[in-house]
């Protein structure tokens, strides 16, 4: 099979170096030249169970290329047919360039995998068309990328892979969407990713995107790991004012959710307590951050249907106020 990898980043570099183990054919597109050379020279260092064991990609497993490069002069082999381009940018890194080189690399019968939090990327390529079919993942893996070449896979986790609703107006058939689903499933698993075919991802989409706009936000203003969340009463009543809002904000907008969401937060940051939230890191590091696609996709739903989001607007400001951009 063959995958290219948009992104190598820490989810890019560790879904790639797994996939190249695994045998497969691997493409990776990075955002500079730099990272490309990098890749292309000394191959990629991927640490499993975080520190204990690593193992080294060399480069004649694999090939990157640069998107700035793609750009003025689209290069044969980045744009030559691929089974599945999987897709692991951030959604901010999103633009239109960019959707405009991935309507370039996706064929006829390409598949594309959007893994990224928040929601925004696998909605535009559906209503742009681009390639056969567009599958979305969520993830509970974890990875930290320390050089351009180099990843840690710091927690092993969960990957659900499906099609949304959205995603079945496209012209492949629905059995041939599933077989293609299984498929990629089955691949993963092979590669050592736990990973499921969902019939209801646009759930797990939800699920992850409403933890996310809780846990996220909060440990990046107050710069606490996820644990400390739930270790005052203070911070307790705010996370809990937070969920009921969001359950408003999904009543309002006919998505149903099957779980109790302020239950779920408790667990994740029981299950993670030590972890620094991805927006936390963002913050810390000066980066531009999810929040748009995560609190603000909820903001943008309150707004639809009507009603007020002014906890999860507030929250929104309040991160976008941390670093300018
Ligand atoms: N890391 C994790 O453990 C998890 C991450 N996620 C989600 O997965 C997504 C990716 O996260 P993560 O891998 O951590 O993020 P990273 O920032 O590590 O990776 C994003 C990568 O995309 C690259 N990129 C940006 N723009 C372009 C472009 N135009 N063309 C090609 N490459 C580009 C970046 O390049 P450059 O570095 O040069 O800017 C970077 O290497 C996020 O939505 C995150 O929330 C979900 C679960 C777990
Ligand atoms: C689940 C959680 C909050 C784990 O840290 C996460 O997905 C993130 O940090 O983005």
């Amino acid at each position: 099979m063959v995958f290219h990898i948009i992104g190598a980043g820490a989810l890019g570099l560790l879904y790639g170096s797994k996939l190249c183990l695994a045998g497969h054919e691997v493409m990776f597109s990075t955002r500079t030249e730099e990272q490309a050379i990098c890749l292309n020279s000394e191959g990629i260092t991927l640490h499993l169970h975080n520190h204990d064991m690593k193992t080294h990609i060399t480069p004649a497993h694999f090939q990157a290329f640069s998107m700035a490069n793609c750009k003025l002069k689209p290069s044969t082999a980045a744009t030559r047919a691929v089974d599945w381009l999987i897709i692991t940018v951030k959604q901010w890194q999103v633009t239109a360039d960019f959707i405009k080189q991935i309507e370039n690399m996706a064929h006829r019968n390409t598949n594309i995998l959007c893994l990224q939090n928040g929601i925004g990327l696998a909605d535009f390529l559906i209503d742009s068309n681009i390639g056969q079919a567009v599958f979305s993942a969520v993830t509970t893996e974890g990875a930290k990328r320390s050089q351009c070449n180099e990843v840690f896979h710091t927690g092993s986790g969960n990957t659900m892979i499906g099609i949304t609703k959205k995603g079945t107006t496209q012209t492949i058939s629905c059995d041939d969407i599933k077989k293609n689903g299984e498929n990629l499933t089955d691949i993963f698993q092979k590669a050592g990713f736990r990973s499921f075919l969902s019939n209801k991802i646009d759930i797990e989409i939800y699920k992850k995107l409403l933890i996310n706009c809780i846990i996220n936000p909060l440990t990046a203003i107050w710069r606490i790991p996820n644990g400390e969340l739930i270790a005052n009463a203070d911070r307790i009543k705010l996370v809990q004012q937070l969920c009921q809002e969001a359950e408003l904000i999904c009543q309002a907008s006919g998505i149903h959710i099957d779980f109790d969401l302020y239950d779920q937060v408790v667990q994740v940051c029981k299950g993670t307590s030590s972890n620094t939230s991805s927006m936390l890191k963002d913050v810390l590091q000066g980066n531009q951050t999810e929040i748009d696609y995560i609190n603000g996709h909820l903001v943008k739903l309150a707004l639809a249907a009507n009603i007020e989001a002014p906890m999860h607007s507030t929250i929104t400001h309040l991160i976008k106020g941390i670093n300018s951009f």
